[in-house]
């Protein structure tokens, strides 16, 4: 993550699994970063009334349908048109000694299925940790609308399984060469003066062990 330090604009992301363990990570890097936002996908569900029944009886939660990532993006979008009025708006203490650097975490477990997301990135990571220990975690987890019995392995699961399927086949998973990455643009600061673009790594894969430690995968 010391890469984005060294941007002016920098965006990443940091998508994993449910109970993956991404808002924990986000919070922490939240502590460490200076001028640094974040957007998490779960704000912009869709209220209840509006997510669909499936065939199998289960309100889709874990479908892109039941997001609305067109107001995601806008709010990114609003980010990305002025950093720091974003930053200021939510709370976020601005600290002008320091470089101009701002940073922009998109936290989310579908972030990767919506194209017009996909196409704004600078770093991406994503977590994910064995099935058994998701479905443990997640059974620890009191959701708004808690899961009923079932929910797991009868729709986040697959769910989760067939937008991982569709990441790779649309060339978004891990491990991808460094020429399918697009740098962020180059940035001006206050002075002028062009910065360094980020310098571009490939996505980043954390696997989180049964206990929660992580390591590089791939
Ligand atoms: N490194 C870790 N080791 C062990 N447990 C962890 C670790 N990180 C997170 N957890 C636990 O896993 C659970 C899910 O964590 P977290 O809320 O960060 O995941 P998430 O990916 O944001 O989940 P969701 O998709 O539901 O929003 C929490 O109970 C948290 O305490
Ligand atoms: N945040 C919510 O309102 C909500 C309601 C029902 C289910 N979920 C779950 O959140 C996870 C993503 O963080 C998904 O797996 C949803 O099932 C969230």
């Amino acid at each position: 993550m010391e890469d984005c330090l060294a941007t002016g604009v920098a965006r990443t992301r940091c998508p994993s699994m449910t109970n993956g363990g991404k808002t924990t990570l986000t919070n922490s890097l939240l502590k460490s970063l200076p001028n640094c936002c974040v957007i998490h996908q779960d704000d912009f569900f869709k209220p209840q009334d509006q997510i669909a029944v499936g065939e199998d009886g289960f309100k889709q939660w874990d479908v892109l349908e039941s997001l609305d990532m067109e107001a995601m993006l806008s709010t990114v979008q609003a980010w990305m048109s002025s950093p720091r009025k974003f930053a200021r708006a939510h709370g976020v203490n601005v600290q002008l000694d320091a470089s101009d650097t701002h940073i922009l975490i998109l936290e989310g477990f579908l972030l990767y299925s919506y194209k017009p997301l996909v196409d704004l990135y600078s770093r991406r990571y994503f977590l994910t940790v064995p099935y058994e220990e998701c479905k443990w975690r997640r059974s620890t987890r009191r959701y708004m609308v808690p899961d009923p019995p079932g929910l797991f392995d009868g729709h986040v699961w697959p769910m989760y399984q067939k937008y991982k399927r569709e990441m790779e086949a649309n060339g978004v998973e891990v491990g991808k060469s460094l020429s399918k990455m697009r740098p962020a643009p180059p940035h001006w600061d206050h002075l002028g003066n062009l910065k360094v673009p980020p310098r571009v790594s490939p996505p980043v894969s954390l696997a989180l062990g049964p206990r929660g430690w992580s390591v590089p995968a791939g």
